[in-house]
């Protein structure tokens, strides 16, 4: 029992909305990227990323984004194939819009940072129409990626989704996701994205997320449990607040709360990743109905696996790896 109800006759589990992009990972790690001479290409893009941690937890999952009609575009589509994740609302670019890029500098395992180009990038482009209501009534959960509100035609295709979602009782899950350099203004972010996570069932931020959010409404003191009670006088019934290494709190609509610590690991290479391997184990705990502070756990072993590999995608780890990890560090805690 976990305070949400998924409709069970649906055929997908879980379909992501927003950007399908790439993802080029420094080689030489510990490094500026001044220096850097080589990168291993991955798909990322968040919503990206955490539709395929489910799909490699063996959650049915599909997308809805548009891709570039280029080698990027055909790769991106082939690896979601690969995967099992339903493309049918994966839309082809034709105005000359290119796949947006996330180069990421990995200067020491907490010194990370991405530089990403996104001029003109086919994810934005998506428009109302192409959303599909007939794919959205398939599943039990729809995932908004905040980055998809920075500009139009893509804000007004979430607005659209939402409708749908709303319309068929499909749990809507927003992820903040918030990339400054792609919105104008923390003021625009902020009016977009308390529109769209008012009407949210689950909503999944950082506290510095929520900060921006909050700039437009306030309150003023920054308190997590004030943050997650005004989203449940809205739509939400779960709220959880990332805090990074710290990790996370889940607020639950009756009142409970849940302080979920981290899975060290051995290796940090990288801390990207984290949220979104964290955001995909949670959602799958959820889909299978376990209590909050179990999907709280699954995520943050999850990320623990993440932040110990070289890329996000294909890094998100199986069902198995992750009961593993949490085994393993019983296992250590109690001797
Ligand atoms: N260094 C770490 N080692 C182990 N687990 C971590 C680490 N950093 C984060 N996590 C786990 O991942 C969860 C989400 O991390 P974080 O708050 O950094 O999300 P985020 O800011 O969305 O991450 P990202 O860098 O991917 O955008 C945390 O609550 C924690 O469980
Ligand atoms: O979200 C992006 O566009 C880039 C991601 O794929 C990247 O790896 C990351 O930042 C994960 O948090």
């Amino acid at each position: 029992m976990n305070h949400i109800t998924f409709q069970q006759d649906r055929e997908l589990d879980f379909i992501g909305l927003g950007r399908l992009c790439i993802d080029l990972n420094a080689n030489e790690i510990n490094r500026p990227m001044e220096e850097t001479l080589t990168f291993t290409k991955y798909v990322g893009g968040s919503p990206a990323n955490i539709t395929i941690a489910l799909a490699k937890l063996g959650a049915r999952t599909g997308f809805i984004g548009k891709v570039s009609d280029d080698q990027f575009g055909r790769f991106i589509k082939s690896y979601l194939h690969k995967l099992n994740i339903d493309t049918r609302n994966v839309v082809t670019d034709h105005t000359g819009a290119v796949t947006g890029l996330a180069f990421t500098e990995i200067k020491s395992p907490t010194d990370c940072s991405i530089l990403m180009y996104r001029n003109n990038v086919a994810d934005l482009k998506l428009e109302a129409g192409e959303v599909q209501e007939d794919f959205i009534k398939r599943a039990k959960a729809i995932l908004i990626s905040g980055t998809a509100l920075a500009s139009s035609p893509s804000r007004e295709a979430v607005f659209q989704a939402i409708e749908y979602a709303r319309k068929h009782q499909v749990v809507i899950i927003f992820d903040v996701d918030y990339r400054r350099w792609t919105w104008k203004s923390k003021e625009e972010t902020a009016i977009y994205c308390n529109l769209v996570a008012e009407q949210c069932d689950v909503i999944i931020a950082g506290r510095e997320e929520f900060d921006v959010m909050e700039i437009v409404t306030g309150p003023e003191v920054k308190d997590d449990s004030a943050t997650a009670q005004r989203w449940f006088e809205r739509q939400a019934k779960i709220v959880v607040v990332k805090h990074g290494g710290d990790g996370s709190i889940v607020f639950t609509k009756d009142g409970g709360s849940s302080q979920g610590g981290i899975f060290p690991a051995k290796q940090v290479i990288k801390t990207f990743g984290a949220g979104d391997s964290f955001a995909g184990a949670f959602i799958y705990g959820l889909l299978q109905g376990w209590p909050v502070e179990k999907c709280q756990e699954f995520g943050s072993a999850s990320a623990s696996i993440v932040v110990s590999s070289h890329s996000c995608s294909d890094a998100m780890p199986t069902v198995e790896q992750i009961e593993n990890l949490i085994r393993e560090h019983r296992a250590n805690s109690s001797i």
